[in-house]
């Protein structure tokens, strides 16, 4: 039996010849995902640290669920070891914090580029290069959010390798935001960037660089210009329909193209 990679704790036996992965942050939603009707004969396979693992079967092919934890350096270490396994196809699913007033609670995000505000993309190429989506992930995940009538919107999202001071919250333990991110939030709404969330910058650029299809979509749980408080209502709203899409968009992505 080959040996299991080292973070994940699986080997290629173990994710029979899987050729496509979802990716949420949170270890706790990886059952949610594999859990939903559309998956077929789910279980665990592997779980060590942030990482926990299940296979499924969508339309017959096995799928991946793999959480890769919060922000870039954990998240490049799932995608590397993924890939190693056989995983080409990846798709990240999370929540989000919207930053422009026409996005509420509840609509999906899905990004076509993220601004490089990790550390860890930074490892795979230069800040001049793009963290872009590829274009298949994006008609999948617009197609599923379409036929899933889940309200939509796509563009462009800033990764932040911090929730607190990067993402400009005043409503943390100091209060403090440096200067480097005072007005940050602003500059990005009039850059037309639609969100915050922290790990689709080191996905879509590690897809490019390796040459992997990734893409990203997220569930929007709080609108920045609103309010900072996120309820238990809005995370339950965002967190489902980014997962119904994810799954959707992971199904048409894959399926045979004739
Ligand atoms: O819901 P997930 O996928 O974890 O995504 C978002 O939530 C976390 C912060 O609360 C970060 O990981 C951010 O990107
Ligand atoms: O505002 C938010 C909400 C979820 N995740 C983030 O990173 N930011």
């Amino acid at each position: 039996m080959p040996d299991k990679v080292y973070h994940l704790g699986m080997n290629r036996e173990d994710v029979r010849a899987a050729q496509a992965a979802i990716l949420p942050g949170d270890p706790g939603r990886v059952e949610d995902i594999a859990g939903t009707p559309t998956f077929e004969y789910s279980k665990e396979v592997a779980c060590k640290r942030e990482y926990r693992s299940w296979l499924g079967y969508l339309e017959g092919r096995p799928v991946l669920v793999t959480s890769t934890g919060i922000g870039g350096p954990s998240t490049s270490i799932a995608i590397e070891e993924l890939a190693m396994l056989g995983i080409r196809h990846f798709i990240r699913v999370g929540t989000t914090g919207a930053i422009r007033d026409h996005i509420s609670p509840g609509d999906v995000i899905i990004t076509t580029g993220a601004v490089r505000q990790d550390g860890a993309s930074t490892h795979y190429a230069p800040l001049e290069y793009p963290a872009v989506a590829h274009h298949e992930a994006v008609q999948s995940l617009v197609q599923a959010a379409q036929e899933l009538e889940i309200n939509y919107h796509v563009g462009i999202t800033c990764s932040s390798d911090t929730f607190y001071p990067g993402q400009e919250r005043v409503d943390s333990f100091s209060g403090y935001v440096p200067r480097r991110f005072q007005g940050a939030t602003q500059e990005w709404e009039r850059l037309n960037v639609l969100n915050y969330e922290m790990e689709a910058a080191t996905v879509l650029t590690m897809c490019s660089v390796l040459g992997l299809v990734g893409g990203c979509v997220t569930g929007v749980i709080v609108n920045r210009h609103q309010k900072e408080h996120i309820s238990q209502d809005d995370l339950v709203l965002g967190e489902n329909n980014a997962v119904q899409t994810a799954v959707r968009a992971m199904q048409i992505l894959t399926r045979e193209k004739n």
